[in-house]
């Protein structure tokens, strides 16, 4: 078992939370079935099966479907409001400059404390805005806080909000917000922009002007038991309104030098790379680019590798794919 999840089921134990206990039990489940483990994950399911028909009366978070079959939808186009982001695609493997973790990592030991704080009528830092460059991870981030948290992520869908029908929309993102209420989630506002935007640009635009009045009003007012994580591009243009609503508001910076050669490195974990590779060279090339580019170098790189039938990745095809970006320009490839 990983140290992560160690600690995690210590830290449940040590806040006698059953709740957070019972997902982190399914959670080592799901591992062992994604290891192929097949044997051992079906004899833990018996054994968590038999705990709770022993104590049926206990509501869990552990079905992320149930969450959906139960939101609202759109009565006119039957559109789903929210999508659910499953388990399996979840990434939260996340390199980060250490001041920065820890303050995600506090985001996520507050939230497993939350009933400890409580009993001093403390509360955990629940509504959190990353902002930053594209391509740093603040979806990877928001994915990263359901996975450390255990909660299931949803997302808003704004497409869906906005091209509903006249006054719909208000309503229907106070239910989904009714809806996360009930039952814990990590709820995703992404690229949520054109409320900074709207904001101060001082436009009406129309039905959209509308969700975002509702929507801030839902933020302010959020309580619910699980987690509200908005994303921007947008930094300069936040204003104080907007910056009031969150609890935390999180900068996931571009990599710097150390980070970039982390990246590297843990993209290039399943492949085996030639021990006279020289990061340093490739660090400073790749200086400046966003994570999502330093990744896909990595990728580039062993790909190349495996379809030249070289085994080993090395320092001409990891130089190869940083030119092969420089020449389709960094925005172009999806930083
Ligand atoms: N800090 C990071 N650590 C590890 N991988 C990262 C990091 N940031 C980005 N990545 C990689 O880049 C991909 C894209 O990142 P992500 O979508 O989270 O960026 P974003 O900031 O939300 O971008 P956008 O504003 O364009 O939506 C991730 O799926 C991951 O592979």
């Amino acid at each position: 078992m990983k140290a992560e999840m160690i600690k995690r089921i210590v830290r449940a134990i040590a806040d006698g939370s059953q709740e957070d206990l019972s997902r982190l039990a399914q959670r080592v489940v799901e591992t062992e079935r994604e290891r192929g483990h097949e044997r051992l994950a079906g004899e833990l399911s018996q054994i968590l099966a038999g705990g709770k028909s022993a104590k049926p009366s206990r509501p869990t978070t552990q079905d992320p479907g149930s969450h959906l079959r139960e939101l609202p939808l759109s009565r006119r186009s039957g559109e789903l409001l929210l999508s659910v982001l499953p388990r399996e695609s979840l990434e939260h493997h996340m390199v980060l400059p250490p001041a920065v973790e820890e303050r995600f990592a506090r985001v996520e030991r507050e939230y497993a404390a939350r009933e400890r704080l409580g009993a001093y009528g403390l509360r955990n830092r629940k509504r959190i805005l990353l902002y930053g460059r594209p391509g740093c991870g603040k979806s990877l981030g928001a994915q990263r806080l359901a996975w450390n948290t255990g909660l299931p992520l949803l997302k808003v869908r704004f497409d869906a909000l906005i091209s509903s029908f006249f006054g719909e929309s208000a309503t229907n993102l106070r239910a989904v917000f009714d809806a996360a209420r009930e039952r814990p989630c990590v709820l995703l506002l992404d690229e949520c922009d054109f409320i900074a935007r709207s904001r101060t640009s001082g436009r009406d635009i129309g039905e959209a002007s509308r969700i975002v009045n509702s929507l801030l009003q839902l933020m302010e007012e959020y309580d619910a038991p699980g987690l509200l994580v908005a994303t921007t591009n947008i930094d300069t243009e936040l204003d104080n309104a907007l910056f009031r609503r969150f609890d935390e508001i999180l900068e996931v910076p571009p990599p710097g030098p150390a980070e970039i050669e982390q990246l590297l490195k843990m993209t290039l974990s399943a492949v085996e790379v030639s021990p006279s590779v020289k990061w340093r060279p490739l660090v400073g090339k790749l200086a400046g680019s966003s994570a999502a580019i330093v990744v896909k170098v990595a990728r580039d790189a062993a790909k190349a590798a495996v379809l030249e039938g070289k085994k080993v990745v090395t320092q001409t095809l990891l130089e190869g794919a940083i030119a092969d970006r420089r020449c389709e320009g960094e925005d172009a490839a999806g930083a």
